[in-house]
């Protein structure tokens, strides 16, 4: 379990989500990820807006976005006033070699890919212990909670076990931002996340999953302040 505080100093992190902040510029509208890494991204835009006058939009893909982007001083926008954004900006908790990710570890998965999808570029931000040759981590899917035995059995049916992901500070399962539950699926090593993502995506309950096969860019920091990007062949 990676450390999810978005108080906690990370120098990879930072290191990823300074950098990609440097990739924005004024007149833009830009997608705000959710998570510790993107935090870095977040701040270093509000020092900008603050400190240089860089004049930006957000749209937030979460509650905790949305507050730090407001803590930060960024002008909010919806994607119903700007339905293209410029780029969005992400975490992941798992990406590999041909940038397929596997993105919820915070349950903000479902505005994040839409967010994602609503963008020109995509770019994820990273420490190196996200970085896999192949996926393999759970996969976060949101459910209707209507749909919750249904979507149990039909992910079962794809070989996954799935877990209803519980809440640390409140009795009873996490209950996402769109007032969902999510289930954490375990496929082991997924061969071919492309076909998984459509699977899941067509039973009916699912809200939306954790397979993200649109990135553009992956940013990666190391301990040493260096980063290293790497581009999608698409
Ligand atoms: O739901 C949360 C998101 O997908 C996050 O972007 C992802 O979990 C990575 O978060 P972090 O940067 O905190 O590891």
């Amino acid at each position: 379990m990676t450390d999810r505080n978005i108080s906690t100093d990370s120098p990879e992190k930072r290191a990823a989500g300074v950098a990609a902040a440097g990739l924005v510029s004024s007149g833009m509208v830009v997608g705000l990820g959710t998570g510790s890494t993107v935090a870095y991204t977040i701040k270093e835009l509000g020092r900008r807006v603050k400190e240089e006058g860089l004049d930006i939009l957000g749209v937030v893909t979460s509650y905790q976005s949305e507050m730090l982007a407001i803590d930060a001083g960024i002008r909010l926008t919806t994607l119903s006033q700007n339905p293209e954004l410029d780029i969005a900006i992400d975490g992941a908790d798992q990406i590999d070699s041909g940038l397929r990710a596997i993105k919820g570890g915070g349950a903000a998965h479902t505005r994040e890919k839409i967010v994602s999808m609503s963008a020109k570029r995509f770019v994820v931000v990273a420490d190196e212990s996200k970085t896999s040759t192949q996926l393999g981590k759970p996969v976060p899917v949101e459910v209707l909670p209507f749909a919750k035995e249904l979507t149990v059995n039909k992910i079962r049916g794809l070989g996954g076990e799935p877990e209803l992901r519980s809440a640390v500070k409140k009795d009873g399962p996490v209950i996402t931002d769109n007032g969902n539950f999510i289930l954490d699926v375990d496929f082991g090593v997924i061969r071919d996340p492309e076909a998984l993502a459509l699977q899941i995506s067509a039973i009916p309950g699912v809200v939306e999953h954790g397979i993200f096969c649109n990135v553009d860019e992956l940013y990666t920091g190391n301990k040493d302040g260096s980063v290293k990007i790497v581009s999608s062949q698409k």
